[in-house]
């Protein structure tokens, strides 16, 4: 790690959070049934994914989505420093961290990431080698060393970018998942 980098990625972040604060919500509904088509996630499989917060793309209507097709939803919990929790989005929410809302049921382990066939990652940009850019806390590059799916970073058309400062604990994404470009495969 060199602060030359932490500094880049400051930067970033501060410019990728003011762009998000005045832009149209991005639902994603459809969109994820891109993904679950593309990486052939098997009926009934299992499907990491989020909640979105101040801007990120995704909704309450994408979960209900990816559940409706019959995908088991589970969402990250924050515990601790460590890699993220799990749990099974089962409807019912309680307040977490960070202003971020999490399910409300019983917690699986930091393992269950490791049964999902589908790991949909928020991020504030992701570039063509498969670098994402997160919220700056580490919790997705501490818990995607234990997937085995594939890792899909979910973030608008313009947060698909050329390149972005990386680090070497950083997780590389499979696939890039935006409204306009559908599933992109990563790197590019
Ligand atoms: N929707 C969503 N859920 C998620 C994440 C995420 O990025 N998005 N996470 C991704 O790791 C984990 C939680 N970690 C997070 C860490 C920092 C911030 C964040 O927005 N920090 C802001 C504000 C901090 C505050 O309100 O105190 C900041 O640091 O400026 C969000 C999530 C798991 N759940
Ligand atoms: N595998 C790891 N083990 C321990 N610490 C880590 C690991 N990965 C990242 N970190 C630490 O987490 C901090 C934030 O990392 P980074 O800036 O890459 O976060 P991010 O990917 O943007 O965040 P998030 O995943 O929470 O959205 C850094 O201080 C980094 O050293």
């Amino acid at each position: 790690m060199t602060s030359g980098e932490r500094d880049r990625k400051d930067a970033e972040r501060a410019r990728l959070r003011a762009a998000r604060r005045g832009a149209e919500p991005v639902p994603m509904v459809s969109e994820v049934l891109l993904a679950t088509a593309a990486f052939g996630v098997p009926a009934g499989g299992t499907v990491c994914a989020y909640l979105a917060v101040r801007g990120e793309p995704g909704s309450a209507g994408m979960l209900e989505s990816l559940r409706g097709a019959g995908f088991r939803v589970l969402l990250p919990v924050v515990a601790g420093v460590g890699p993220l929790e799990w749990a099974e989005h089962t409807g019912a929410l309680r307040a977490g961290p960070f202003g971020l809302r999490e399910p409300d049921g019983p917690l699986l382990g930091v393992g269950a990431v490791a049964g999902a066939a589908l790991v949909l990652v928020p991020a504030l940009a992701v570039d063509r080698a498969g670098v994402r850019l997160g919220q700056g806390g580490g919790y997705y590059d501490r818990t995607l060393p234990l997937a085995r799916g594939p890792v899909v970073a979910v973030v608008r058309d313009e947060e698909f970018v050329e390149s972005l400062p990386a680090e070497a604990h950083d997780a590389r994404m499979s696939a890039v998942l935006t409204p306009g470009r559908g599933v992109v495969r990563l790197p590019l």
